[in-house]
């Protein structure tokens, strides 16, 4: 009989993706530890990291279309659309099907998209604090942060901070970007913000979208 090789060995646990739904649904927000598979951090490392070596990483912007725009007073990170064309890739984006097809199961979110990007801060980069969710368009609904770098030590800078929805200045966690950490989020009502990196910083940040198209206009993936 003929046997069918996985189309990767991915697999997220099921018992952590039933910890980011129940966290997602009582908080907004969840956190884990040791979530993504360490072998597969470092070879996204790896590959970032070449990116970044060979200047192949674009600076990042904030806004849409025509509304793009450079700010380098709000964020100072280079980023690279995330393709399928190294096995890593693949495995990341198809561990983050699986966690859709779990958020649509649980949540009836809906989602039908995911689009993400390797990101890469140098040192003395940070991210303003902000939405993800472009206002006046319901694209992005869920936020999606994979962190890569190996060893983050504690005075490395680089957290990502968690604020509250209704007091934006309240601060509720804080993320220590580090090789295996996962954070996911709802992208239309958690504030955070990347402080100030003392190392290079490393991640893949993504969003699960709806389709969303207003007055006509189709929504711009991107
Ligand atoms: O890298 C992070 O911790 C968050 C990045 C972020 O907020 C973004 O790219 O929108
Ligand atoms: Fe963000």
């Amino acid at each position: 009989m003929m046997t069918t090789t996985p189309l990767c060995d991915t697999a997220l646990p099921r018992e952590r993706l039933a910890e980011l739904v129940d966290a997602l649904v009582e908080q907004g927000w969840y956190v884990g530890k040791g979530f993504l598979p360490a072998d597969l951090c470092a070879e996204l490392y790896q590959e970032v990291t070449a990116m970044a070596d060979h200047e192949a990483l674009e600076a990042a912007g904030i806004g849409r279309g025509q509304a793009h725009a450079l700010r380098r007073d709000v964020r100072g990170d280079a980023i690279r659309w995330l393709d399928r064309e190294s096995r890593a890739r693949r495995r990341y984006l198809e561990a983050m099907g699986e966690l859709q097809q779990e958020l649509n199961r649980a949540l009836f979110l809906g989602l039908f998209e995911y689009e993400a990007h390797f990101a890469h801060y140098p040192p003395g980069a940070f991210y303003r604090q902000h939405l993800d969710s472009f206002r006046g368009r319901a694209n992005r609904v869920v936020s999606t942060v994979g962190y890569l770098n190996p060893d983050w030590p504690a005075d490395g800078g680089g957290e990502m901070v968690i604020f509250d929805t209704d007091a934006p200045e309240r601060e509720l966690a804080r993320v220590h970007p580090e090789a295996g950490t996962f954070a996911c989020f709802l992208s239309e009502s958690v504030p955070h913000e990347v402080l100030a990196t003392r190392l290079p910083r490393a991640s893949i940040a993504g969003w699960f979208r709806r389709n969303a198209s207003l007055g006509g206009l189709v929504d711009p993936a991107r």
